[in-house]
């Protein structure tokens, strides 16, 4: 079988960094190009602090799908144009891998559409960690028996997106298993506009931005005289490249789109 060709789209991020550390490693992976908004016309192994890679840089996505030729698309950029590739990728019928996080519910719906007329496979992960997967699996199971629950995300300083998008997800599979219910004191007011977080049915999803930290969780959920916590913590972003891996692997032989990274698991 022929190597999997592979663009990555925000080549000089955190994320799109550590994917290219990832991708050098593969013998079964080729980067073919990468779609930066800065430097087009150099390759990566140009760019400092970049891995010795030959590939050229686009700034123009479109100019890109049409003179490279590529099996993969991986998006780490923003939600604005991570939107924006992952719609082009599949017009091109290039698959996209997609980590950005803070697509709208109307966003991935279109996407999912766009991917079934096409018959083309799109991944989409809020958290490519496994550990992070886990973490949301147990808080669905929790959460049947403890309907309480508040969800307390913290990330680094320069996160575009809040709610994260793993604290989306998982209030979303939270949602599969309970019902509506207004938490706290039925008589509950803030006196402070936000002081009591969002709410998803009456659950609560709190966000923490501070230096120093990368992506944490915790669910916690509360009952008659106990507490249950759910704890996750990437400690660098080595973490997330399990996933993508996988992700990019498994992408090959889909023809609709997956949201989330526990439905590509054994
Ligand atoms: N699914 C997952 O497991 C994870 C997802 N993320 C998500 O991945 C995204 C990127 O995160 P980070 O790497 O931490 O951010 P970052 O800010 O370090 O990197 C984003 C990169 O996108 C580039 N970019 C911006 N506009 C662009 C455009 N038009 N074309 C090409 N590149 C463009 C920027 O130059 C920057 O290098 C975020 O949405 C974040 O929430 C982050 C970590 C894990
Ligand atoms: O921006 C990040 O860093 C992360 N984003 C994802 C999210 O929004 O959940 C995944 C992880 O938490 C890191």
């Amino acid at each position: 079988m022929s190597n999997t060709k592979i663009i990555v789209a925000g080549p000089r991020g955190k994320m799109g960094s550590e994917a290219l550390r990832m991708i050098e490693k593969q013998d079964h992976f080729d980067l073919v190009a990468c779609v930066d908004h800065k430097h087009g016309g150099l390759s990566v192994k140009d760019i400092d602090n970049l891995p010795n890679l030959d590939a050229p840089i686009y700034e123009d996505i479109e100019q890109c799908l049409q003179e490279i030729e590529a099996d993969v698309l991986i998006d780490l950029t923003t939600p604005e144009f991570g939107y924006k590739h992952t719609r082009l990728a599949l017009e091109y019928g290039v698959r996209p891998v997609v980590g950005t996080t803070g697509f709208t519910k109307d966003q991935l719906t279109e996407l999912e559409q766009m991917a079934e007329d096409k018959e083309l496979g799109v991944v989409i992960a809020p958290n490519f960690a496994i550990g992070a997967v886990l973490m949301m699996q147990f808080s669905k199971w929790a959460a049947k028996y403890f309907p309480d629950v508040e969800i307390i995300e913290r990330h680094h300083d320069n996160k575009l997106d809040a709610p994260s998008g793993t604290a989306v997800k998982t209030s979303e599979l939270i949602q599969e298993v309970r019902d509506q219910k207004k938490q706290g004191h039925p008589e509950e007011k803030e006196t402070l506009d936000g002081s009591r977080g969002a709410d998803v049915d009456g659950m609560k999803i709190h966000s923490v931005r501070l230096p120093g930290l990368v992506a944490h969780q915790e669910v916690m959920f509360g009952s008659t005289g106990e507490t249950l916590t759910i704890k996750h913590d990437s400690i660098n972003r080595e973490s997330f490249m399990t996933g993508v891996k996988l992700s990019i692997e498994k992408v090959l032989n889909l023809q609709v789109l997956v949201y989330g990274l526990e439905n590509l698991l054994e």
